[in-house]
């Protein structure tokens, strides 16, 4: 590890966002790995400098320079970190080896027990080690960074981040195969802390993404801690130098190519590059669509995230007929998994499509008549019936339910907007007997299943048809509900 070498104190003290920019940059090019500690304290510091409560006054500073950060405050933090590591765990017998599960156990009690008591974890701000060392607070994401990172400071270089869409634990070992939980995860569960991964049902569910999770580099590792900085100055505003600053970042890291295999850092560049667009790059589409295909080529298919960030980016552009296809997709990937406790944040991402973003679309395009209106597009329905379909399926064999009533009355609302003709062109095939299906959901290799026959009907594949009922249950509603108003 380079650590905080001369090359990086000479640009103290940063005044401006090219100035931290070029200590990233230092620090990535370098034939050492990058400091973990030392980019997490910069970043955290500038974070705070300008989103926190202490100086909230919306100060107008000049354009992208930042209140001046001395070297001495980052040294100071910097030494601090390395002191608690090396004061709390020996490490002198294992010069230049490899990580044991006792050691990681220990790093993460060093940095659980020196936890402030009790503090409100979903705060934002709390993901630095600038966080920790200063306030003793961390989130979720910022325990597992800090034992990465804790690791790295006493020579561990097989200490690893691994990445689900909602949850961090650790890789280490020989191999690197092996797996260690190093924080906690959700409201009200025991931390499983010091246990490897599971194999048994929470490997099925959302939140360890069928094992597929993102295993960072030292390079990634440090793209985990730019996606992680926030700019939000509060619940409306953003702190636009922080959010420069993290923009600037990324496309630091996307052209060494650190990015590639991180898909949810491609969409966060996304999201970014769609507020603040920045010449001479590639569109946020394109940036959205790189992301699915990351997730489709070396995660297989098996994330969510990108295909929810590129129907957000659709449904804010009122594309919405590709907004269904997106997440139809989506809902394509959640089909594979058994719902259980630990996947509520996925669980609130299709509930707001279903029952606020959908409904919406619905309402606001039924008030006009155009011809070309989705209402009249086969694809749409299609679509539709897919989203409601893998949101059937991920609640079959689940040992927790998924739907309830609430879910029925925006679902019947919507494919009711849908003419009889319209739905007549959408059949629903079964490639095989249903009822032959075996309970396992096996992971689709390609990104897309639905399917187009030679007529362009648009059909659903057999794995689709096991809702059947719930679809007839629909269709069956629907048509009673037209006879009672044709009458
Ligand atoms: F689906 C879209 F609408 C989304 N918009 N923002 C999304 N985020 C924001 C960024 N985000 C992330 N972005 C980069 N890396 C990571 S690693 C991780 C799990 C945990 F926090 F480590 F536990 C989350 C996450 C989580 C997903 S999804």
């Amino acid at each position: 590890m380079a650590g905080f070498i001369d090359r990086d104190k000479v640009l103290f003290p940063l005044k401006n966002i090219s100035s931290v920019v070029e200590i990233f940059k230092n620090q990535l090019e370098s034939n050492h790995e990058p400091d973990l500690a030392l980019l997490s304290i910069i970043a955290g510091a500038v974070e705070n400098s300008l989103t926190c409560r202490s100086n909230v006054s919306i100060q107008v500073v000049e354009p992208k320079t930042l209140p001046i950060l001395e070297l001495h405050t980052i040294e100071d933090l910097y030494n601090k970190f390395h002191a608690i590591m090396k004061g709390a765990i020996d490490v002198s017998k294992s010069e230049n080896k490899v990580c044991t599960r006792e050691t990681i156990k220990k790093v993460s009690d060093v940095v659980w027990n020196s936890l402030t008591r009790s503090y409100y974890k979903d705060r934002a701000h709390l993901q630095s080690l600038y966080s920790y060392l200063t306030g003793r607070k961390l989130d979720c994401f910022g325990v597992a960074f800090a034992v990465v990172a804790g690791c790295q400071a006493l020579g561990f270089s097989d200490v690893h981040l691994a990445l689900s869409e909602d949850h961090a634990w650790v890789v280490f070992g020989e191999s690197g195969t092996e797996t260690a939980e190093v924080t906690w995860h959700g409201k009200g569960n025991e931390d499983k802390r010091g246990q490897e991964i599971g194999k048994g049902v929470s490997a099925r569910s959302w939140l360890y993404v069928n094992n597929k999770p993102v295993i960072c580099t030292r390079a990634m590792e440090v793209a985990a801690l730019v996606s992680a900085i926030n700019p939000s100055l509060n619940a409306t505003l953003d702190a636009c130098e922080v959010a420069c600053l993290q923009q600037e970042l990324l496309w630091l890291l996307y052209d060494l190519g650190h990015l590639a295999k991180y898909p949810m850092a491609i969409g966060n560049l996304g999201d970014l590059e769609e507020i603040a667009p920045t010449p001479g790059r590639v569109p946020c589409s394109a940036l959205f669509q790189e992301a699915i295909l990351s997730a489709r080529t070396y995660y297989n298919n098996q994330h969510v995230y990108p295909y929810t960030y590129q129907g957000g980016y659709f449904y804010r552009n009122k594309m919405y007929k590709e907004a269904f296809e997106s997440w139809a997709n989506a809902s394509d990937v959640i089909r594979l998994y058994n719902y259980s406790r630990d996947d509520e944040e996925i669980y609130k991402e299709f509930l707001e499509i279903a029952n606020e973003l959908i409904p919406h679309i619905m309402k606001v395009i039924s008030s006009g008549f155009s011809a070309n209106s989705i209402l009249k597009k086969p694809e749409c329905f299609a679509n539709l019936l897919r989203f409601y379909d893998g949101i059937c399926q991920w609640e079959q064999g689940s040992a927790t339910p998924v739907l309830h009533i609430g879910w029925a009355k925006p679902l019947v609302n919507t494919i009711s907007k849908f003419d009889a003709d319209v739905r007549a062109q959408v059949n629903i095939v079964c490639e095989s007997d249903c009822s032959s299906l075996d309970d396992r959901k096996l992971p689709r290799s390609n990104g897309n299943t639905s399917c187009f026959n030679n007529n362009n009907n648009y059909c659903l594949s057999q794995d689709h048809a096991k809702s059947h009922n719930l679809i007839d249950q629909i269709e069956s509603k629907v048509t009673k509900d037209e006879e009672v108003t044709n009458l």
